[in-house]
């Protein structure tokens, strides 16, 4: 990807010198500009247009008079007093440039010493150039390397690229199963290269394993070579089930409450102590609750999740807690085990533990205290050792006010309290999730690599994200899917994120979010209320459409239809 801090510390160092506007232009895209530019695209910039013409700089001095400005809509009351273009190259063409506007007090400083100042604005821009050019050619290698890797993980056995000093250059997952990137470290010391056996058998730590080698050649030359297992190669037993590191890689953050909140998961995972993770929805705390159990002691046991919010209440007792045979009309015969018992010696996820009813809070209180359950029609206990983790977008403290949330079970919940903090509150997270989620979706879903332009990730980091990482997520792969180009302009976002305004979309944080907000009352439930409307119709109203309609909102279905009924929307 383009380093817009490295351009940012270039721009910021030349505006200290000479003030202006700047803005930096790539492939049909603003890379960056010194502040919000109300064109997206230069490409129809009469300036651009000459310098694409005239493969040259163009400079203009008094653009109220100058032929090339009169198209602008702007023109007669342009404050402007020169602007100078300076295009860039890749491959012989014009691949974008800097545009510099300058208002009087600075255009007069320029005008004393003009040329020496061209030459000036000119190594500025080659030096931006040499950025764009070598941050390009890194993000091709990266792509290269990543559709390389993506190629290799389609074959089913284990597969390592050697270059011509037989160092490892890409190898796929079943390799890493093998062990292979380390059994074949030691062939670097063969020399020549070129002499690398056709054959060769290893020991891992399953036992003996066989592997075929074929070397490339290019001009006579050695070029590298491919080793790859045979069909029956044992497989490590314990690598090839998800290793304790599977999740913690993959949470995302260097927002410095985020790593403490890693920090602290480290920590407290290896005790037995119930946890509450509290956090707005979609802002990842049934990740955090994984890299929990992965980290604990108990990673090789069960980790069983339960939505209180999701199953009806009828539902919820005998899920929680399974049934004996016979015990209600439709029980299976021989009973059902719940999820606490499926659970046993591993950890028990309690998602939305704020939406249980108060007659079940009395019975998992009695859990926790007496570490046994009895099934549904049951008349014995049965033992049960499960690590608690609940998490909760509820202000419980306001629920246990309001006599809807019993308030010894919320202590026996809240040993260890993490809160999870929304997006909008860890905006540096925003650009590396949406760049991971881009990388990601472009991968599974086997579509081009993309990026966001500048003029995009300038309105994506003004959003705020009430849906939080669920939603970011869901409007990635949304735009994944049915973005074709290369670069996602800030035109190819959603309407409820191109449309929103940041300052007012903040929602309340979470101990003052009102339990229920009355609908029609208020701009923006008017807005959510036309925003759902306006989804449903694009979508549809069906099942599927209501689905589709969820994810663009990065909500579940549940709440979905909780907030057709609270904005009393009725199917036409
Ligand atoms: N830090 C992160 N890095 C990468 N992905 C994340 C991160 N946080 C959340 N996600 C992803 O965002 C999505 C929503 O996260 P998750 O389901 O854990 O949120 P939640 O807080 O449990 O939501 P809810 O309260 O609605 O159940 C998931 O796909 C998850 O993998």
């Amino acid at each position: 990807m383009i380093n817009r801090t490295s351009i940012a510390g270039t721009v910021n160092h030349l505006l200290k010198l000479l003030p202006g506007h700047i803005t930096v232009w790539h492939r049909g895209a603003i890379l960056y500009a010194t502040e919000p530019n109300p064109s997206n695209s230069l490409n129809h910039w009469p300036i651009v247009q000459a310098a694409r013409e005239q493969h040259e700089a163009i400079l203009i001095s008094a653009p109220r008079q100058h032929q090339l400005c009169q198209e602008c809509p702007r023109c007669s009351d342009c404050s402007l007093a020169l602007e100078l273009f300076i295009p860039f190259r890749l491959n012989q063409q014009m691949s974008g440039g800097i545009c510099y506007q300058f208002t009087a007090t600075a255009a007069n400083l320029l005008q004393t010493n003009l040329n020496a100042w061209l030459e000036h604005l000119k190594d500025y821009t080659r030096h931006i150039e040499l950025l764009i050019e070598d941050a390009t050619k890194r993000h091709r290698e990266l792509l290269k390397t990543q559709q390389l890797t993506y190629l290799l993980n389609l074959v089913p056995e284990g597969v390592v690229l050697l270059d011509e000093h037989a160092n490892i250059t890409a190898y796929n997952e079943m390799a890493n199963l093998h062990e292979l990137t380390s059994l074949l470290q030691p062939l670097k010391h063969h020399n020549p290269a070129s002499e690398l056996p056709a054959t060769l058998s290893l020991p891992n730590s399953a036992g003996e394993i066989q592997l075929k080698g074929k070397s490339f050649y290019y001009n006579k030359r050695f070029i590298g070579a491919l080793y790859h297992t045979q069909k029956s190669a044992p497989l490590l037993k314990e690598k090839a089930k998800p290793s304790k590191q599977t999740i913690m890689p993959s949470i995302i953050g260097n927002n410095p409450a985020i790593q403490k909140i890693l920090d602290m998961i480290k920590q407290v995972a290896r005790s037995d102590s119930t946890i509450l993770l509290r956090g707005e929805s979609g802002t990842g705390k049934e990740l955090f609750a994984q890299a929990i159990h992965e980290l604990s002691p108990r990673a090789h046991k069960p980790f069983v999740a339960i939505n209180c919010a999701a199953i009806p209440e009828h539902l919820l007792e005998s899920e929680l807690f399974g049934y004996e045979e016979g015990s209600f009309t439709g029980a299976k015969k021989g009973g059902k085990p719940g999820k606490i018992e499926l659970a046993n010696h591993g950890t028990l996820f309690l998602d939305e533990v704020g939406d249980m009813p108060l007659a079940l809070q009395a019975k998992l209180l009695r859990v926790i205290q007496e570490k046994s359950i009895e099934r549904v029609g049951g008349s014995h206990p049965i033992p049960i050792n499960v690590r608690l983790v609940a998490a909760t977008h509820r202000n419980l403290e306001e629920m246990i006010g309001q006599g809807t949330f019993r308030e010894d079970l919320f202590f026996r919940l809240s040993v260890i309290p993490i809160f999870i903090p929304p997006l909008r509150q860890r905006p540096e997270d925003i650009e590396l999730l949406l760049n991971y989620f881009l990388r990601k979706y472009c991968i599974s879903l086997r579509k081009p690599f993309k990026i966001f332009s500048y003029g995009s990730l300038q309105r994506l980091m003004s959003y705020s994200w009430p849906g939080n990482i669920r939603e970011l997520e869901n409007m990635v792969e949304y735009l994944v899917n049915i973005h074709a180009q290369d670069v996602i302009n800030a035109e190819d976002l959603p309407l409820n994120i191109s449309r929103s305004s940041p300052a007012e979309e903040a929602p309340p944080t979470m101990r003052t979010m009102p339990l229920a907000a009355k609908p029609g009352h208020g701009s923006r439930s008017q807005r959510s209320r036309d925003e759902l409307i306006e989804l449903l119709n694009r979508y549809g109203w069906d099942t599927a459409g209501k689905r589709e309609t969820a994810a663009a909102l990065g909500i579940s279905l549940a709440t979905l239809y909780r907030r057709l009924h609270k904005y009393k929307i009725k199917e036409s």
